[in-house]
């Protein structure tokens, strides 16, 4: 048995986009390189033995009636250096909120000092909050936006990074950009090796992602570029926004004539591990071309009640097989919680199956099978992330890293009377849970929190 410990808990996990799988007691077999070796559910015949075993060897920890086991979360987009404004400045429009606020805060990442200090505490508040996988944009700074993947390797969060690109010297400020494309591909490559030479000097590693912040920034010369940059190193991840919002649709539509999708596209900018945020003004074409290139959406429920005039609709999404995973979207998304991301995630799905204009007779003010259940958003924050980065993350079974978070159930979650089923509880601790309840946090078998 190649097990350095194990853990007996009950277990809840997305098996599908409806699924959630229920495990009493199971038994997770954690191995050295902090993956699960294997899962002994109770009618197994194997289960006694194993258990006395482990007992034997002192190697059983036993979680108790009150605690339970979920997979940590996938926060597949967050912008770190606008933690501290977050919570602020949202009663604007998305372009503005860029240029009065965002560009100047992000600005000020070139002073290490003050990068590494909100760096760090960004990092350790997702991490209290149960993100084990976070998906990152920095500034366009490179020193400070390595520096925030050494952060996440020295605290243990598996990170995915990206350099902020911005060389468009029209709609960028002078005093927040790259000099220009050519800048812009040097620096971003340079950042690659540089987060590729730490890469693996973590259990749970870290990785560069290729990042235009969105087509507004980018000349066509540093688009055409990351594309290119994107076929030299195989596999990396890309990240960009799409879709967003009126303003930002009708620019991409205005300068190229087609949509965010197609143009990137056109870019080779989509590949099966590029990550887009928001989505909200996708067409069934750009859905289908996405699902095409096996693309994913970042949704960010959040910021899209604040920006996107519109609600992405996920379960359209994913019934064209466009895989849609979850987002704080720190800080045009307020909330560093993946819980407050699943909440709301279910909330503006339901006025968009609804409709919001009482004006409107009732099944004329919505759009018909948008509603998303608890599961559904569960998912999304879950194994969608990791079908998005293609990683062995968001799941409970064999050989997926042991991220997990052990949640307490006390007086935030009542429980008065027996639950009608297990998956009553597990329901009632999502939508109620607190950051205390979740007690402890662990990431490729290292304990976080
Ligand atoms: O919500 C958003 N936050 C940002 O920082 C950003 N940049 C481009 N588009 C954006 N949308």
């Amino acid at each position: 048995m190649n097990c350095s410990f194990a853990l007996e808990a009950n277990a809840y996990y997305s098996t599908s986009f409806d699924n959630v799988k229920f495990v009493e007691s199971g038994i997770f077999l954690v191995n050295e390189e902090g993956f699960i070796e294997d899962v002994f559910e109770k009618d197994s015949v194997e289960y006694k033995s194993i258990r006395k075993k482990l007992v034997e060897d002192g190697k059983l920890r036993v979680l108790d009636d009150k605690h339970f086991i979920i997979p940590g979360f996938i926060d597949l987009h967050i912008h770190a250096p606008q933690w501290p404004q977050s919570g602020s400045a949202l009663d604007q429009a998305l372009e503005v909120w860029l240029n009065k606020y965002t560009f100047p805060l992000e600005s000020k990442f070139k002073d290490l000092e003050f990068a590494s200090e909100v760096y760090t505490n960004f990092v350790k508040q997702s991490l209290k909050f149960g993100t084990t996988t976070a998906m990152y944009f920095a500034t366009i700074d490179v020193k400070s936006s390595s520096m925030l993947a050494k952060i996440c390797a020295r605290l243990g969060q598996r990170a995915l990074v990206g350099k902020v690109v911005m060389d468009d010297k029209i709609s960028n400020p002078s005093y927040y950009r790259d000099e220009n494309a050519k800048d812009s591909l040097k620096k971003t490559e340079y950042f690659i090796n540089d987060v590729l030479a730490i890469k693996d000097s973590c259990k749970q590693k870290v990785y560069p992602v290729i990042t235009p912040r969105f087509i507004p920034s980018c000349t066509d010369e540093v688009l055409k570029g990351l594309g290119e940059l994107a076929k030299e190193y195989k596999g990396i991840h890309i990240q960009s926004h799409v879709s967003e919002s009126d303003w930002e649709h009708s620019y991409v539509k205005e300068r190229f004539g087609i949509n965010d999708s197609f143009a990137l596209d056109s870019f080779n900018l989509l590949t099966d591990r590029t990550i887009l945020a928001h989505g909200c003004h996708l067409s069934d074409d750009d859905m289908k071309l996405l699902a095409d290139r096996s693309s994913s959406i970042a949704s960010c429920p959040i910021s899209n009640a604040y920006f996107a005039n519109a609600v992405l609709p996920v379960k359209d999404a994913i019934d064209k097989s466009l895989n849609v995973g979850l987002a704080t979207d720190i800080s045009g998304g307020y909330s560093p919680s993946m819980y407050t991301a699943i909440r709301q995630a279910i909330i503006s799905s339901r006025m968009l199956n609804d409709g919001v204009d009482p004006r409107l007779r009732s099944g004329k003010r919505g759009r018909e099978d948008s509603s998303l259940s608890l599961n559904n958003a569960f998912y999304l924050a879950t194994l969608a992330g990791g079908k998005a980065l293609k990683l062995p993350v968001g799941k409970l079974e064999k050989d997926y890293a042991f991220d997990i978070q052990i949640i307490k159930i006390d007086d935030n979650i009542p429980s008065f009377y027996k639950e009608k089923s297990n998956l009553d509880l597990f329901h009632k601790a999502i939508l109620l849970a607190e950051s205390t309840n979740i007690e402890e946090v662990w990431i490729q078998g290292n304990r976080v929190k």
